[in-house]
């Protein structure tokens, strides 16, 4: 589905991510790690069209889709949440959704929405206002809520369980494990901890100063010593 090809993005001197190669299929559930700063957020702003590579190829369905600005990247079904939670505060948590929706698909299907609604346990919160309204774990389930209402095959998670307490965590984590079989979608998400990718993915993909330095099973790869000195700056594991 989506085609990595020796992706680079520099910031001036910086290489955010470093010549990065990876297939993403539309089955995969993919946990995307590695330490702060690694280029984890800028591969997603490079797959969703928020920044630009300098160099490398994006192929999504076989289409080219470098050059292709966000809006179009979001209709061909490239989804992602923010970190940051970022809702359109003056509006209501339906209307947030209709708008990405539109955003989206260029369409508006009622009937979707209040499928995502329920999914997503927000259906009694439809008619609040995201801004003054929604505690943290309602605006982190509003985040993947707009980006299903934009009807993505490929969707990317970034760090959407973070700062949530542990009942939350919970819940939102088995909300995670449905929306795969559910919505038919491909996942790539951000986490930084360790069991919840355990968890979630069977396929995890490690980061290190925006290198590709790991791709393969949750087991094999948290056992690669490459991963462990870049977590750790150490040789070998412990064990
Ligand atoms: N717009 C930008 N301009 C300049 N430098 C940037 C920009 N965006 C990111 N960077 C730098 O690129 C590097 C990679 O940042 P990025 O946010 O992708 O890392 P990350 O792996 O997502 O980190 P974290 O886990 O802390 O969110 C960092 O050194 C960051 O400071």
């Amino acid at each position: 589905m989506l085609e990595l090809e020796n992706v680079s993005v520099r910031f001036g001197g910086l290489t955010a991510v470093n010549d990065v190669s990876l297939k993403i299929g539309s089955h995969d559930v993919i946990g995307l790690v590695g330490s702060n700063g690694a280029g984890k957020t800028t591969l997603f702003n490079a797959i969703s069209g928020l920044v630009r590579p300098s160099t490398g190829r994006i192929r999504f369905d076989g289409r080219d889709i470098l050059r292709a600005p966000m809006y179009l990247r979001a209709r061909l079904g490239i989804g992602r949440t923010f970190q940051v939670p970022q809702p359109m505060h003056e509006l209501t948590v339906r209307e947030n959704l209709l708008v990405a929706q539109r955003f989206g698909t260029g369409r508006v299907d009622h009937k979707k929405i209040d499928d995502i609604l329920a999914f997503t346990s927000l259906a009694d919160k439809a008619n609040r206002h995201a801004a003054t309204e929604l505690a943290l774990t309602e605006l982190k389930a509003l985040e993947v809520a707009k980006a299903l209402a934009t009807d993505p095959q490929l969707l990317l998670l970034d760090e959407v369980l973070a700062g949530l307490e542990t009942s939350g965590k919970r819940r939102f984590m088995g909300m995670l494990r449905e929306l795969h079989t559910r919505f038919g979608v491909g996942i790539v998400m951000i986490e930084h901890d360790i069991e919840t990718i355990t968890a979630l993915c069977p396929r995890v993909a490690v980061l290190n100063f925006g290198q590709l330095i790991a791709d393969g099973t949750p087991d094999a790869v948290f056992r690669d010593p490459a991963v462990i000195k870049s977590y750790t700056g150490a040789d070998h594991a412990d064990t």
